[in-house]
């Protein structure tokens, strides 16, 4: 029997043969699963109800893709006809079907029974379900002027033949109307959102009370009303009605491991998978019940996994970067004594994050400089970072690579560094600060704060900007630009906990001096989380 997504529904004999011819053209073409192409190709092929239709709008074998041409004559097309007449449905071997099939031919059944013709579906039926749903067959039946609208009047009127409804024993994967599978499919359904809703708010918490991150807060907020939106369009009467919490099986259920977890990240991890697999289970019943939510309920578990990325990502950061209060640009140039005996003076010192940011050096001897900086980094336990460069930050083995607004983005960065590697983004406004966090980058440059002789400026982002960046952000954050022992405490009232320095210390007649100066004025104000 073939694997169609009804169950002891009624399928018209065109239906029937068309989806048998769907499925013979599975085997002669070679491929691996029934998709809508091929269903398409059968309703072209047979004499049917939507055959006419079809011609009508001189959709035809020829405006099909290359593989089915060999069909465009009548002979061929006869040949297979006679094959599939020929042939009992026992025997035809069961092909895996695509879900946008499965989803089109569930379209055509709910269509049949919407006209009262509760599972007698016809061939029209499979032509309005692929005209449902979004692909390159519905491109083409677009594209040959035939939409929805225009096929429906079609539906309301009975057709010449067909009319003998044929009874087939196939699978069903959701589609079931009957007044006890709809009230199971709504137990479903408010069972999933409770657990989605739950997942929801223990992630939320965290993020709200554990991490004090305003700006994540909200966009978890967002995501909860969005989930709130796409369950409203559920009926809330038969929703309630559905419940059944006392005959629930699954309710005295736990396993081990929901019992026992190790961390706060192993909470939400937990709850980030049950949070998505509630989602899933949303839209594929939803499918059965509710059609219009099932896209939204797909959307929100994108978002999900989104999130998931970044807050996870936000954790490992803090971690990593935990007790880096001053972090130094390194740059050859502006050193007194050479770069060599400034680094290691400020290692002495206590820092414990380094940039090397060379803009000139040619790269061979770039990456000479940064392996005997990287020994140094490494004998203090300190950080090294590489300017604008991921391949040297590679080949050197640094702990990461620090980009501008203009400069790799941190995706493509994120793909030759791996996830373990840290990204810094250059940030200059709030939006770009939260941006930066949506793209996963590991902590953010903010400025420029102070005028600089380093780089040129014309515009300044100032005090109020960290004072912005400070009231929303909790991935770690550098303030930049002109900060020095003399204005570090403006920086630090302004609500920041770290900077990012360069000429105060690289031209520091005593760089170890400046270095400890600066850790000693962090250390009074607070550190770093
Ligand atoms: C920690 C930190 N923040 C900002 C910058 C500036 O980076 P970018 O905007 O790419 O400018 P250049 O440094 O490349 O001139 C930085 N390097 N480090
Ligand atoms: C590279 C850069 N980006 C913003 S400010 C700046 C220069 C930082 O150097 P300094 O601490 O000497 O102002
Ligand atoms: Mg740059």
């Amino acid at each position: 029997m073939p694997n169609f997504p009804f169950t002891e529904q009624f399928l018209t004999a065109g239906a029937l043969r068309t989806l048998h011819l769907a499925q013979h053209l599975v085997c002669q073409l070679k491929v691996e699963i029934l998709t809508t192409e091929q269903l398409l190709a059968a309703l072209i092929l047979d004499e049917s109800r939507a055959t006419e239709i079809l011609s009508q709008y001189q959709i035809t074998i020829e405006s099909l893709p290359a593989p089915y041409q060999p069909y465009a004559t009548e002979e061929a097309a006869a040949d297979l006809s006679a094959k599939v007449s020929s042939e009992s449905p026992e025997t035809i071997e069961p092909v895996e079907q695509s879900e946008s099939l499965t989803s089109a031919l569930l379209v055509a059944q709910q269509r049949a029974a919407f006209l009262g013709r509760h599972a007698e579906i016809g061939t029209e039926h499979l032509l309005w379900g692929l005209l449902h749903h979004p692909g390159s067959v519905k491109e083409i039946l677009d594209r040959h002027g035939l939409k929805p609208e225009t096929l429906e009047p079609e539906l309301d009127t009975q057709s010449g033949f067909e009319t003998e409804p044929l009874e087939v024993d196939v699978q069903l994967h959701v589609a079931d109307t009957t007044p006890s599978a709809r009230t199971s499919t709504f137990r479903i359904l408010d069972a999933a959102a409770n657990r989605a809703r739950e997942g929801m708010r223990v992630i939320e918490d965290y993020v709200r009370f554990t991490l004090d991150d305003t700006f994540l807060s909200r966009e978890f907020k967002e995501l909860r009303h969005r989930f709130t939106a796409a369950c409203s369009q559920f009926d809330q009467h038969e929703l309630l009605a559905s419940r059944n919490t006392t005959g629930d099986v699954g309710t005295t259920i736990s396993t081990p491991s929901e019992l026992q977890r190790e961390s706060g990240e192993a909470v939400l991890a937990a709850n980030f998978k049950r949070l998505q697999e509630s989602l899933r289970t949303l839209e594929e019943w939803s499918k059965v019940v509710a059609r219009e939510s099932a896209p939204q309920f797909e959307q929100i578990r994108y978002q999900v996994y989104q999130q998931e990325k970044v807050l996870m990502n936000l954790l490992h950061a803090r971690d990593v970067l935990q007790g880096t209060s001053l972090y130094l640009l390194l740059t050859e140039s502006l050193c007194h004594h050479g770069s060599g005996p400034a680094v290691r003076d400020a290692l002495e010192a206590g820092l414990k994050i380094v940039q090397i940011r060379e803009k000139e050096m040619p790269t061979q001897e770039l990456i000479e400089h940064a392996k005997r900086v990287r020994e140094w980094t490494h004998a203090a336990g300190a950080l090294l970072i590489i300017n604008d460069r991921p391949d040297i930050a590679l080949a050197v083995d640094a702990d990461g690579v620090h980009l501008g607004q203009d400069d790799f983005p941190v995706e493509e960065a994120r793909k030759m560094l791996g996830a373990r590697k840290l990204i810094g983004l250059s940030t200059h406004n709030i939006d770009q600060a939260r941006q930066a966090v949506r793209s996963g980058a590991d902590y953010i440059g903010v400025g420029p704060t102070f005028s600089t002789t380093t780089k040129q400026f014309t515009e300044f982002a100032g005090l109020d900007y960290i004072k912005e960046v400070a009231a929303e952000i909790t991935l770690p954050w550098f303030p930049i630009g002109g900060i020095n022992a003399q204005n570090l405490n403006q920086v630090l009232e302004a609500g920041a906990t770290r900077a990012a320095i360069s000429g105060a210390i690289c031209g520091a007649e005593k760089p170890h001096e400046v270095t400890q100066k600066l850790l000693e004025m962090f250390a009074k104000n607070s550190s770093p989380s």
